[in-house]
């Protein structure tokens, strides 16, 4: 061998060698998806040694790739002889690996990146292509962990812990939403605020706990009773508010009533005490000349504290010429 010719085999070994070794998959084929190269990564994650995958289909190592996806994914590759990439957010794997690292051992399979380098011959003909496929599964998950919490935060921050109703700030803005709504379509919706009656009482009488099973239960017999449309929220401490969208205030007065009659005869266990509540109910209809949401939700709480100064344990409706 001369000089210039055993350089040029040292030069070759070492890019087999390098490309054995590298932490990237590489595999080429031919138009016939044939493979022509295996490297050590392709053996490591695969199984399948490189001596068995030479001269193979790849659909026949791999019997569930997506095959139509890769012709048409190879095809513009050969046709246009420009390269391709896939990112693991559209297609999270080519080749199903498992995943076998030990921090992001919550996936079951490996998250590729994939570039597919089209390779000319002498003549300039593409008749192979390149596959490198990238591990990127600890980025994948991570990515996909903070996009979960962030989902959770945004439930978290508009619900209210003990009960799970909407929280006053949430339900607000849906106040506002619907008000606004109103004056663009004049469909009626109707306010309902409620409280439980001598419910310090409860707290006095049984403690804390018991007042917050009481908040509890409430809350469950409330969401039992609403349809999907109706909005719910806890507005302070035992203060609740509804939101009865399409509902006038005869058909909210029904609504309440309903509400209130159930509670009243439920019963309320914590550890071995049995506590019984009652709660009064305001309605307001929204009118046509009310200016804020605001001027809504004091008439609903009008009608509230007139229940309570009658007696507790009913339902009154307030209506706008009440102002
Ligand atoms: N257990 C519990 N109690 C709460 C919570 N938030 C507010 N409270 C209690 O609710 C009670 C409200 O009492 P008041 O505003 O005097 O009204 P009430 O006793 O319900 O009487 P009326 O509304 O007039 O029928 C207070 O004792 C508060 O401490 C909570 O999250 N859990």
């Amino acid at each position: 061998m001369q000089m210039h010719e055993q350089e040029q085999f040292q030069d070759f070994h070492w890019m087999i060698e390098m490309l054995q070794t590298i932490d990237v998959g590489v595999v080429i084929l031919d138009k016939n998806y044939v493979v022509k190269s295996w490297n050590g990564f392709m053996e490591n994650h695969s199984g399948v040694d490189g001596k068995d995958a030479l001269e193979q289909s790849i659909f026949t190592i791999f019997k569930e790739m997506d095959e139509f996806w890769l012709r048409h994914k190879a095809d513009t590759v050969f046709k246009l002889k420009n390269q391709a990439f896939t990112i693991w957010e559209q297609n999270p794997y080519i080749f199903k690996f498992k995943n076998n690292r030990p921090i992001t051992g919550v996936a079951d399979f490996m998250y590729q990146n994939c570039t597919f380098i089209p390779i000319k011959d002498t003549r300039g003909e593409v008749d192979k292509l390149a596959v490198l496929v990238y591990d990127v599964t600890d980025t994948a998950v991570n990515k996909l962990d903070a996009l979960r919490s962030s989902a959770k935060l945004k439930t978290l921050s508009r619900t209210d812990v003990l009960t799970q109703l909407y929280n006053r700030g949430y339900w607000e803005e849906a106040l506002k939403h619907e008000f606004n709504r109103y004056i663009r379509t004049q469909n009626i919706s109707t306010l309902v605020m409620f409280d439980i009656d001598h419910f310090k009482n409860v707290n006095d009488t049984h403690g804390h706990q018991a007042g917050d099973a009481a908040l509890k239960e409430v809350s469950r017999v409330l969401k039992e009773n609403l349809r999907e449309t109706d909005i719910a929220g806890r507005y302070g401490g035992e203060e609740f508010t509804i939101i009865l969208v399409d509902t006038d205030a005869e058909h909210a007065m029904v609504f309440c009533e309903r509400l209130r009659k159930a509670i009243e005869s439920c019963v309320i266990q914590y550890l071995d005490i049995e506590v019984q509540v009652t709660v009064s109910l305001g309605v307001y209809e929204i009118h046509p000349k009310l200016v804020t949401h605001q001027q809504w939700i004091e008439g609903a709480d009008t009608a509230l504290y007139k229940c309570k100064n009658d007696g507790r344990n009913q339902t009154q409706i307030y209506s706008y010429k009440d102002h």
